[in-house]
Order: C-alpha cells, then sequence, then structure tokens
C-alpha cells in the first residue's frame, strides 16, 4: 500500500502524524505501508512557491491512497488567488477527479453531552452526507472581480453542473444508499437556481435505477434547519460541492466537534484522498490541542475504501472506540468528568487501543 502523506498547514501535521503512527502500527501486523511525505497548500508555495508542486501531484498519482490534513493559514490570504493554499487542495481534487466526497456523521453515545444538541435528539445519529467535489460554484467558469458598467467592482462566481457530473455522484449516492437504510434525500436549490433544478432532473432519472431506494428531495435552507431540529431523519444526504460544504461542518457539531469527521474524498476506481472535514485551525495550530481523531478516522476510510482491508477498518474504528469510552477527551469534546488529552497524547491512546 503506497500512501502519500499530505500533512499541509496550521494543525494539518499534527493530526497527520497521529494518523501516520496508527498506519504505521500496521507494518508489524504484516502489512506493507510505505509513506512518502510532501508538501501541499502554504507549505507548497513556502517550498515551491506553488499551493500543489508538481513533485506533490506526482507523488499523489503514483501512489493508491492520499493521506491529506489540511490548508491555509491567515499569512496566505493576500496572496493572488492562484497562489493561495485552497487553490492547491482543489486543484489536487480536481486533477484526481475525487469527485465523490463522503462524509459520515456518527454519534459516539459517550460524547451525546458534548453534542450540541439534546441527547435524545441525537442518540445513534448514523448519517452519510455525499458531497459532490469536482464542479459547482468552486470551479465554475467564469470568475473574478472586475469593474462594471457602472464603474464599480463586481465579483462573480459560476454555479454549474453538467448531467454527467450530477449523474455519476447520484450512482454512488443510491449505491451507499443501498448499503444502508435504503433512503436518500437530495438536497439543493431547485425553487431558485437552474443549476438546482437540473440537479433534481438528473436525481430523478437515476433513481429509476434504484427502485428500492426511497428518495425524497429538500431545499438546502430547509435542510439546514432540520439537521438541528431532528437529524434523525436523514439516512444519506446527497448535496453539491457547496451546500456539502456547509451542511457537513454543521452535521459535524450534532456528534460533538467538527473534529471528529473524517472523509473519503473517490473517483471512479478505488483510489481515494483521505482528510478530515475541518481546515487548517490557525487558531489553535502548534499547541498540541487539536482533535486528531477526525484524521485517524479518515485514515481507516482508507483502509476500507481503497484497501477494501474493512476489518482494519474496524479495528481502527475500535481502537478510537476505546480511547472515548475510555474517557479521554481533546479539549474540543470535554465535558466534565472526563480526562482532557493533547493532540498526540489522543493519538498514543489510539495506536495503545489498537
Ligand atoms: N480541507 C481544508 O484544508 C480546509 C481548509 N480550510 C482553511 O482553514 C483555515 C481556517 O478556516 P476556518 O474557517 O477557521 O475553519 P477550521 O475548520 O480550520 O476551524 C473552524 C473552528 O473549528 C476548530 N477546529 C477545527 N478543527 C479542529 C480540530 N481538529 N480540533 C479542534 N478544533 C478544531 C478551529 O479551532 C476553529 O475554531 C482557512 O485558511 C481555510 O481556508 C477550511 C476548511 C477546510
Ligand atoms: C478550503 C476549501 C477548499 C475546502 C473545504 O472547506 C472543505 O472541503 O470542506
Ligand atoms: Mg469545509
Amino acid at each position: 500500500m503506497k500512501i502519500a502523506v499530505l500533512p499541509g498547514d496550521g494543525i494539518g501535521p499534527e493530526v497527520t502524524a497521529q494518523a501516520v503512527k496508527v498506519l504505521q502500527a500496521l507494518n508489524s501486523d504484516g502489512f506493507r505501508i510505505e509513506m512518502e511525505h510532501a508538501a501541499i497548500g502554504g507549505a507548497g508555495y513556502d517550498a515551491a512557491g506553488d499551493p500543489l508542486p508538481d513533485a506533490t501531484l506526482k507523488l499523489a498519482r503514483e501512489s493508491d491512497a492520499i493521506l491529506l490534513g489540511a490548508v491555509g493559514g491567515y499569512q496566505y490570504d493576500t496572496l493572488p488567488r492562484p497562489m493561495r493554499p485552497e487553490q492547491g487542495l482543489l486543484r489536487i481534487r480536481k486533477e484526481l477527479n475525487l469527485f465523490a466526497n463522503l462524509r459520515p456523521a456518527t454519534l459516539y453515545p459517550e460524547l451525546a453531552d458534548a453534542s450540541t444538541l439534546k441527547p435524545e435528539v441525537v442518540a445513534g445519529l448514523d448519517l452519510m452526507i455525499v458531497r459532490e467535489l469536482t464542479g459547482d460554484l468552486y470551479f465554475g467558469q467564469p470568475r473574478g472581480i472586475h469593474v462594471n458598467e457602472a464603474g464599480e467592482r463586481e465579483g462573480y462566481n459560476t454555479m454549474r453542473y453538467s448531467e454527467s457530473e450530477v449523474r455519476r455522484v447520484a450512482h454512488i449516492g443510491f449505491q451507499i444508499a443501498m448499503k444502508r437504510g435504503k433512503k436518500l434525500c437530495s438536497v439543493e436549490k431547485a425553487n431558485v437556481l437552474e443549476t438546482s433544478e437540473l440537479w433534481r432532473e438528473v436525481v430523478i432519472e437515476t433513481a429509476r435505477q434504484y427502485p428500492e431506494v426511497a428518495l425524497s428531495h429538500m431545499y438546502v435552507d430547509n435542510a439546514a434547519m432540520q439537521l438541528v431540529r431532528n437529524p434523525k431523519q436523514f439516512d444519506v444526504i446527497l448535496t453539491g460541492n457547496i451546500f456539502g460544504d456547509i451542511l457537513s461542518d454543521e452535521a459535524s457539531m450534532l456528534t460533538g466537534s467538527i473534529g471528529m469527521l473524517g472523509s473519503a474524498s473517490l473517483d471512479e476506481s478505488r483510489k481515494g484522498m483521505y482528510e478530515p472535514i475541518h481546515g487548517s485551525a490557525p487558531d489553535i495550530a502548534g499547541k498540541d490541542i487539536a482533535n486528531p481523531l477526525a484524521t485517524i478516522l479518515s485514515a481507516a476510510m482508507m483502509m476500507r475504501y481503497t484497501f477494501g482491508h474493512d476489518g482494519v477498518a474496524d479495528r481502527i474504528e475500535n481502537a478510537v472506540k476505546k480511547v472515548i469510552s475510555q474517557g479521554l477527551r481533546t479539549a474540543d469534546i470535554y465535558t466534565p468528568g472526563t480526562t482532557r488529552v493533547g493532540c498526540a497524547a489522543m493519538g498514543d491512546a489510539v495506536l495503545a487501543a489498537l
């Protein structure tokens, strides 16, 4: 198993190091995992003047899977847009055709007190957000800031989806729904957006191949509200790039913290990039207080989706369950009566449990 490790910026290197420890430990079980590190984001810009250096993209292409931390930092916010860390992330997703982003929001029962919702509203929460990742507002052309006819600056982006882009991610959503609760809610804004109108039509067409899946549609504003009113009404949520970005951050808090949600970004084959859903968290970077569990859980998803080692994925997930049941908590999920630990200590505890 050849894995490219791209730690990135801010807390990225801190959380990635914990997942690397866990993956390395598997080698003593007879696996052959080779990991090679490369720079991306601000680290890529600093090292090579490019948020996605050629050498990093080459390594990513040659690897079976990629483990990514996070990118971004205040010091890069004034660079020309193509040089910014976030563009490096968008480019690697596009270059590798990683169009399907799976973001599971699962509540560990012991973390019910850390959820922003009442324990009875989130008990047993287990939902999967399937977010399209290589289209929509983040990639649509034209985009820019120009001076308009009235002589004032005007910013514009283009929300755009082709039917084949919608269809391929819809298939992934339905296939996942078939393996779960056979219920899929497609989230868009078809009442006002043509992009969403097409999205809904294509999802309805695709659904004909999955007659066992109960399909529903919801406007994104309502979905944002329903997620905090009654999140357990959802099983699989299928949505576009920007709506999925926002709704998954919201869903993470139902599980206690954004530091709990891992993700898989997949292409048509089994190749994938695995990363926590959070960003580089510059406000807590370098303090050894970030929660590494989202990244460790992303490594478990890698074992499941790219390498097909479901048993290993289960073991990593069970190790995470164990440290939580032992009462170990990073600051973001700390509640009275539990034991507060740092990022590296949490990684060590998962390793010990593994
Ligand atoms: N996938 C990526 O690489 C992403 C990168 N970003 C970038 O990250 C930078 C910061 O963006 P923000 O909007 O602040 O989002 P963020 O996700 O980095 O942080 C939001 C809040 O959540 C907290 N947080 C995030 N991850 C945590 C963890 N593992 N443990 C404990 N607390 C955690 C942070 O301390 C912060 O208060 C920006 O440059 C942004 O562009 C943002 C989102 C995703
Ligand atoms: C920084 C963005 C490009 C990514 C993001 O917020 C995400 O994928 O969740
Ligand atoms: Mg995001």
